[in-house]
């Protein structure tokens, strides 16, 4: 059996796995890299095969539907018809007659001969006819859910909070390849020799507008450098624009309260100069265990890693011990979709207003340890109203006491000051605002 036919065979196993039991696909697609001696074409391959057709699920889904009608499909083989039909449609480098003679070879061996025949059949239908026209959907909303593959829950909630276009234009560019960022050691390195060293390498790069850290790659493979990964650490730029907006210095103690797995402790630490402190915390102890070896690869010592709940944070802290929180909250990760198309088929409604309690009560729990001049700040990798904008104005009803920071705004980079997503309460950077992570950022003080 040839390598190409065991990379597809390996992203069917994904693929079920992920519909199975709900594994996330880039830890499945990790683990399985480390397992098998993939070739790096093959990675390639495999890599767009299982994010290609997770990203484009519920299109695939709209296809087979015309084919195969109400007829109930065992779900690998309906997984082997989208991954076959993602082949088909969106990629130009195998031709159709290969990804069939493939689709039935995996049927034969893993069904019977009426299967392979069935799947032989429904993709010799889609190379004959071509796929059916999504315009056909009548409802605007749903045509969208359709030709951009995202629940129609989310597109309407979505609709209801940010309007149409705006809607319209996140849901077209998640399903966009997503661009690699990297954020440089600044005590190892400046921006500019990073560049250059990169492109003695092949690898050609951007400054970033968010961060002075922060490099978009344009060309190459950044993690063949020889740079990475102790100059370089894989970072989006809006994440990057988290820390910025901390803006930390070495004279600070720093409460990093949600921090695995550690994208935002190190780059605090690097602006700190490696000096001051850094308590970074984490719920999860395996987790925390990243940031520990991220601070060590990047030779950073002024970071202290702990387990806990953040929620308990004042039995270990008194109250108005820090300069800066960075509350870096977990969230539905609806911004991040791009580089996690599964979170979009997995989270619910109900998700959003549990996740958004447990905001809340962290938010309340670390707020008393700030100190009188501090700053919260306040972020989340997702685009939903409920945990973010008014996750915000909750907060400040509950605390009269508190503002947003007026300094957050004109501090903020030039590209940010007029974006859609700007309000009286933070930030909101939509994923097509940067062709980047969707984040929600905000900065909060005491009233003086
Ligand atoms: C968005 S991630 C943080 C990403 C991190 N700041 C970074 O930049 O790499 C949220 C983190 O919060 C952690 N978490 C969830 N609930 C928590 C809690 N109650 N206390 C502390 N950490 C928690 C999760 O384990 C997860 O690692």
């Amino acid at each position: 059996m040839s390598t190409v036919k065991t990379v597809r065979e390996i992203g069917l196993n994904i693929l079920e796995r992920v519909s199975q039991d709900g594994s996330f696909s880039h830890i499945l697609i990790n683990q399985t890299m480390a397992k098998h001696d993939l070739k790096v074409e093959d990675r390639g391959l495999l890599t767009e095969l299982v994010y290609g057709t997770l990203q484009r699920q519920m299109t695939l889904d709209y296809y087979i539907k015309q084919f195969v009608g109400k007829k109930k499909l065992d779900q690998w083989v309906r997984i082997l018809l989208r991954m076959s039909l993602y082949q088909m449609v969106y990629l130009s480098r195998v031709p159709d007659h290969a990804v069939i003679n493939e689709a039935v070879t995996i049927a034969k061996a893993r069904g019977h001969k009426g299967i392979s025949g069935f799947v032989n059949g429904v993709l010799r239908q889609a190379q004959r006819e071509g796929v059916p026209s999504i315009d056909d959907i009548e409802d605007p909303i749903k045509q969208l859910a359709v030709r951009t593959s995202h629940p129609t829950w989310l597109v309407r909630r979505w609709i209801d909070q940010y309007g149409f276009e705006t809607t319209q234009a996140m849901c077209e560019s998640n399903i966009q390849s997503k661009q690699v960022a990297v954020r440089v050691q600044p005590l190892r390195m400046t921006r500019d020799e990073a560049m250059q060293s990169l492109i003695e390498e092949g690898i050609e790069t951007e400054r970033s507008r968010l961060s002075p850290q922060g490099l978009i790659v344009t060309k190459g493979n950044v993690l063949h450098s020889q740079l990475f990964p102790d100059y370089l650490t894989i970072q989006d730029e809006t994440s990057m624009l988290v820390s910025e907006m901390v803006a930390p210095t070495g004279e600070m103690t720093v409460l990093d309260a949600c921090s695995a797995p550690g994208g935002k402790t190190t780059h605090l630490a690097e602006k700190m100069n490696n000096e001051g402190s850094i308590y970074a915390y984490d719920l999860h102890h395996n987790k925390i265990k990243l940031v520990q070896e991220k601070a060590e690869t990047l030779g950073l010592t002024n970071v202290a890693v702990h387990t806990s709940d953040s929620r308990h944070l004042k039995n270990l802290h008194s109250d108005a011990t820090f300069d800066r929180i960075l509350l870096d909250a977990p969230c539905t990760g609806l911004g991040v979709l791009r580089s996690k198309p599964d979170i979009k088929y997995q989270k619910s409604e109900q998700n959003i207003s549990e996740l958004a309690d447990v905001q809340a009560q962290l938010l309340d729990a670390v707020l008393p340890l700030l100190k009188q001049e501090g700053h919260l700040i306040y972020s989340t990798c997702t685009v939903d109203q409920e945990e973010n904008e008014q996750q915000i104005h909750a907060l400040l009803e509950r605390h009269p006491d508190l503002e947003v920071d007026p300094t957050f705004f004109s501090d903020l980079p030039v590209e940010c000051q007029t974006l859609s997503g700007l309000s009286s309460v933070g930030l909101q950077i939509f994923p097509h605002d940067f062709q980047a992570d969707g984040f929600f950022i905000t900065r909060l003080r005491y009233r003086k």
